[in-house]
């Protein structure tokens, strides 16, 4: 076959591989990047991408399309310049609707199977805050550069909840066991050189821009190795987590709505939701 022939064949294979994305999404923007081929996945809902049922419903879409289209990977961040995510959408738990409620929680469980499980390689450009539901996000992905002077952490004891036993598994996933006690307990929000130095994250940035570079680079680690290796041992890593999840989804939800449906447990989501409002009147 001439040369000119095979090239033509594997570009035209490249195209046809390549991840065709819905121009539909409201909270998201996803764009690839010509040199590399990662997908750049900029969560997008003002003010404070809350992960609500739509936005978390987009964001498993959108990784069913890139496990689909074999992507090499993928990263995850943010349209605002100092949130990443702040976690779960408080309103989706406060005086739920219990159908809603159930979908809400069945999508959370779908983000975090599809994402802390994806054969393809993921990192978090963290460029904001990044607490509970946020913190989970970027735990999933398999590497995290964050932007200096932000917070990051499972701080679900300090709003009277409970991280589910998911959560916490992905936590000891990135590190100690001491530290994931420690933190979870207390409710802990790491500064990102404090997360830096308990392994949270891997590389702190300057910006939004030094975090999407280094979180590119991170890729440039798999040029050599197969991916069915890749995926493979990932698997192995991780699937255990998952097929727990898988065996206990029904049970997981039924728990979750009981508990946050609680009188007390509501009246702490009341008065932490009644605190945010509070800081932006005092600092009026
Ligand atoms: C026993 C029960 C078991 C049940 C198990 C449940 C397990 C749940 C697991 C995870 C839970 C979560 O993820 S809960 C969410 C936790 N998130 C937080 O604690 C972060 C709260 N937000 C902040 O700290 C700050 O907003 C910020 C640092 C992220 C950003 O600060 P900034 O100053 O930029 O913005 P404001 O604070 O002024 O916020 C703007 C606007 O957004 C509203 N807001 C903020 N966070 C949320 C949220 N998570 N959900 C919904 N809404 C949120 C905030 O109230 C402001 O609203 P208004 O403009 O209307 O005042």
């Amino acid at each position: 076959m001439m040369a000119s022939t095979r090239s033509l064949l594997r570009t035209k294979s490249l195209i046809s591989n390549l991840p065709r994305f819905s121009s539909n999404y409201k909270c998201l923007d996803v764009s690839v990047n010509n040199d590399n081929n990662i997908t750049t996945v900029t969560l997008k809902r003002p003010p404070v991408n809350s992960l609500n049922l739509d936005l978390l419903s987009e964001i498993s879409d959108v990784l069913t399309d890139l496990k689909k289209s074999k992507s090499p990977g993928m990263i995850l961040t943010s349209s605002s310049d100092k949130v990443f995510t702040a976690g779960l959408d408080i309103m989706e738990m406060h005086k739920p609707d219990p159908e809603r409620f159930k979908q809400f929680w069945y999508a959370l469980q779908d983000v975090w199977m599809k994402l802390y499980g994806s054969p393809f390689p993921t990192a978090a450009a963290i460029n904001g805050h990044a607490p509970a539901g946020g913190c989970l996000l970027a735990m999933c992905c398999e590497y995290r550069v964050m932007v200096q002077n932000f917070n990051i952490g499972l701080n679900e004891t300090q709003l009277g909840i409970v991280a589910p036993i998911w959560f916490i598994k992905t936590m000891l996933n990135t590190i100690s066991i001491r530290d994931t006690e420690l933190a979870l307990t207390t409710g802990r929000l790491f500064k990102t050189d404090e997360a830096l130095a308990v392994g949270l994250i891997d590389e702190m940035a300057t910006d939004k821009a030094d975090a999407l570079k280094k979180a590119n680079a991170f890729f440039e680690r798999f040029e050599m190795i197969p991916p069915i290796a890749r995926a493979y041992t990932k698997d192995s890593l991780r699937g255990s987590d998952i097929e727990d999840l898988k065996k206990n989804r029904e049970k997981d939800i039924q728990t979750t709505l009981s508990l946050i449906t609680q009188p007390k447990v509501q009246q702490g989501l009341e008065f932490y939701l009644a605190l945010l409002k509070n800081k932006k009147e005092s600092a009026a």
